[in-house]
């Protein structure tokens, strides 16, 4: 019997607080759709101060946010968007650029820190001269921090394989903002985990956006709110949001009991990030001395940690899961081999002494059966 839990399975899975419990419970509603829900105004307000741009829009989810942020941008029929291979429009969102806006994607391979390679973005920008043969590129996509880590080729050593959770340096993002004005392009950030970034690089959300024309970021991962992200940009670029974000089904009506909640998790759980950093960075220091698990502690910036269960653990990553869930360890099994941990701010440093001794046993008592005795 599961006596204790400790989730790790991501960053979205954390539970309100009370005090988002009581916020929800007292919220002054309006109908949003009309504009009027004063808790999404105050919220809206907020996150565009913090974010440096002019408006903010309160939608579902963070997959709304960066959908209706494309559709925005591309709202010509022809119309292509460059992101990253291993981003999370591209895999993630079951392609709705696509299926639902028509916007042709255009993949650029991520590095092992996120980034996409300057040149290879440059190049992969259509000539306008072969307009009756191309689709026409009209936005960049970056994702800050890059979530998913890049695919760990086979026999890749341990300092050199990646995590999740990277950091876009604000260098690195007004470089490509500089690429995309200079190409009349616009560009959007998928800012899912902007706070983690800010925190982890001593840098501004806002200065971290500046270079952007358009932002999704998530209220619903780190920073512990229910439910809901908030797009950022320009009036005019809110202002179609708006009407997308209907479209498509995002218009809720009394939304501000949800805006509550999220406005107590941003005053309240920014600062705790640098906790789940440390304890993250704590997370896999001890995984790294287990025999069996292969990771790049380096490389864990953040609250994601990626690694390998690798032939010497005699047990596989999905049997490795199993045996920690009956100790009520949950993780996410990524591939046949990799798992990922995420640190929120309900995991304590307690949390992550126990999470380490229960796969000290999962991966030391496989070997033991192995062995018959
Ligand atoms: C980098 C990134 N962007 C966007 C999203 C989408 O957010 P949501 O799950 O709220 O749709 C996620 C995960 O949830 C994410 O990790
Ligand atoms: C899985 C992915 O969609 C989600 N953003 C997560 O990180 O948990």
């Amino acid at each position: 019997m599961v006596t204790r839990t400790v989730d790790l399975r991501s960053d979205t899975v954390t539970k309100p607080t009370e005090a988002m419990r009581a916020a929800m419970a007292n919220a002054e509603v309006d109908d949003d759709v009309l504009s009027y829900d004063p808790s999404a105004l105050l919220l809206e307000t907020e996150m565009a101060k913090v974010t440096g741009k002019e408006a903010a829009l309160f939608v579902p989810s963070g997959t709304m946010g960066n959908l209706v942020s494309v559709l925005v941008h591309c709202n010509i029929r022809g119309s292509e968007v460059i992101l990253g291979n291993n981003c999370h429009i591209h895999i993630y969102e079951n392609g709705g650029i696509s299926t639902i806006g028509g916007v042709h994607p255009r993949t650029v391979k991520n590095n092992d820190d996120g980034t996409m390679d300057i040149d290879l973005i440059e190049a992969a920008i259509r000539d306008p001269r072969g307009e009756i043969v191309f689709p026409t590129t009209r936005l960049i996509c970056l994702e800050n921090t890059q979530a998913n880590s890049s695919v760990m080729s086979y026999g890749m050593i341990s300092n050199q394989c990646s995590c999740g959770g990277r950091c876009l340096s604000v260098e690195y993002t007004d470089k490509v903002g500089e690429l995309a004005k200079k190409h009349g392009l616009k560009l959007h950030i998928d800012g899912a985990r902007i706070f983690n970034a800010s925190i982890a690089l001593g840098v501004p959300v806002h200065r971290l956006l500046q270079a952007a024309d358009s932002a999704s970021v998530c209220l619903s991962k780190g920073l512990g709110a229910p439910v809901g992200s908030v797009i950022v940009g320009s009036k005019s670029f809110i202002a179609k949001a708006r009407i997308l974000r209907k479209t498509l089904g995002g218009g809720m009506r009394q939304v501000g009991i949800l805006c509550a909640a999220a406005l107590v998790a941003l005053h309240e759980n920014v600062l705790k990030l640098e906790d789940d950093h440390k304890k993250a960075k704590m997370l896999a220091e001890g995984l790294n001395q287990i025999k069996g698990l292969r990771l790049n502690v380096a490389a864990v910036e953040t609250n994601i940690i990626f690694f390998d269960v690798v032939e010497g653990a005699k047990i596989t990553a999905e049997k490795l899961c199993k045996n920690l869930e009956q100790h009520g360890i949950l993780v996410m099994q990524e591939s046949p081999v990799r798992i990922r941990v995420v640190l929120h701010h309900q995991i304590s440093e307690s949390d992550v002494q126990y999470t380490l001794s229960c796969f000290k046993q999962a991966l030391a008592g496989r070997v033991r059966e192995e062995n018959g005795n």
